[in-house]
């Protein structure tokens, strides 16, 4: 199997690129013959992993060096290949992927986990999420896509120069807390209607719309605990008619999976779903900024080859 790395040299404010340095030596060390494509751009994994895809017939792992945003983009690439299986090493701020993954969250440790997989002839497959909007007509989500508040705040910190500044003073999550806070002031909560399958829900003053496939989001935080890989469903998290304070007390229970108790938060599972808010809310699909208005999302059972342990197909279930 032919082994390729997409490597993300701004992840992590930088960290990509050092990381990457150790790997390289440690796969040279291990005689490990490779192709390595460094990202110029936003959304060039993407395009790296589909020509990656086209130009190889045989079985191909096309492994991700970055964060979120770069799984993301490689399965974008990848996923209607089916010769093609991602793998991931986690060197962005993020890294949601490998908690829901099972890879190790040290990049030398996933590296590492990466070459003992190499000699298997099939990898562990894993549903994946599949959305439509104005601006993506096949989209595809790996961790989870959101609409409303959350999507606000990770556009205002994506477009932030505080954010560059933060980050080299390894300040970077202190960012989120910013523009968490000024969007807990300035955000305005909309009627949303979702189509879940064949029942409709109607929900007034909604602060966001998740939609995972699996449990983590944002940096950790447990937003959707019972979502699994391999249920072939999308689970969905309603935040409406909720209290600005009592927001700021979601955002602390949600690490452990508290918040799904509150009456405020609404929990949801489906295989089809159409969310129609009544204002253009911004959307973000794997924390990479998606688009806006209607979206309608679907789940693709198995859709994506993962290098990583079979357990993991249990995970976060
Ligand atoms: N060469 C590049 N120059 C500028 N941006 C890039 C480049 N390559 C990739 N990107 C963009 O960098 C952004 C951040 O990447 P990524 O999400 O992997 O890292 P991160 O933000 O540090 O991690 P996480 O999402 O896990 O918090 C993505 O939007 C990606 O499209």
């Amino acid at each position: 199997m032919k082994l390729y790395f997409i490597i993300n040299p701004v992840a992590g404010n930088g960290f990509g690129l050092k990381i990457w340095k150790k790997i390289e030596n440690l796969l040279i060390q291990q005689n490990i013959s490779f192709s390595a494509l460094y990202t110029k751009f936003a959304g060039h994994a993407s395009l790296l992993a589909e020509e990656i895809a086209k130009r190889n017939k045989q079985a191909v792992a096309v492994v991700a060096v970055g964060g979120d945003g770069t799984i993301h983009e490689v399965v974008q690439g990848a996923n209607r290949y089916e010769h093609v299986s991602v793998g991931y090493i986690p060197a962005g701020s993020g890294n949601d992927f490998s908690r829901g993954f099972a890879i190790p969250k040290k990049p030398l440790q996933a590296a590492k986990q990466l070459i003992g997989l190499l000699d298997r002839k099939h990898f562990p497959k894993f549903d994946i999420g599949l959305f439509q909007n104005k601006k993506f007509d096949r989209g595809t989500f790996v961790n989870n896509f959101g609409c409303g508040f959350d999507a606000a705040i990770s556009m205002k910190v994506n477009r932030s120069r505080l954010k560059r500044i933060l980050n080299r003073l390894a300040l970077g999550k202190f960012v989120y807390v910013c523009y968490l806070l000024q969007q807990l002031f300035l955000y305005k909560p909309s009627k949303v209607t979702i189509q879940i399958d064949e029942k409709s829900y109607e929900f007034e003053k909604v602060w966001l719309v998740t939609v995972s496939n699996q449990p983590y989001y944002g940096g950790g935080m447990k937003i959707a605990p019972s979502a699994s890989l391999s249920d072939g469903k999308l689970d969905v998290i309603c935040v409406h008619n909720i209290s600005r304070m009592k927001i700021l007390f979601l955002f602390i229970t949600v690490f452990w999976g508290g918040h799904i108790k509150m009456k405020e938060v609404s929990v949801l599972t489906g295989k089809r779903i159409r969310i129609s808010p009544a204002r253009a809310l911004p959307q973000h699909a794997d924390g990479e900024f998606a688009g806006y208005g209607p979206v309608s999302l679907a789940v693709k059972p198995r859709g994506i080859a993962v290098l990583t342990e079979d357990s993991a197909e249990d995970f976060g279930a």
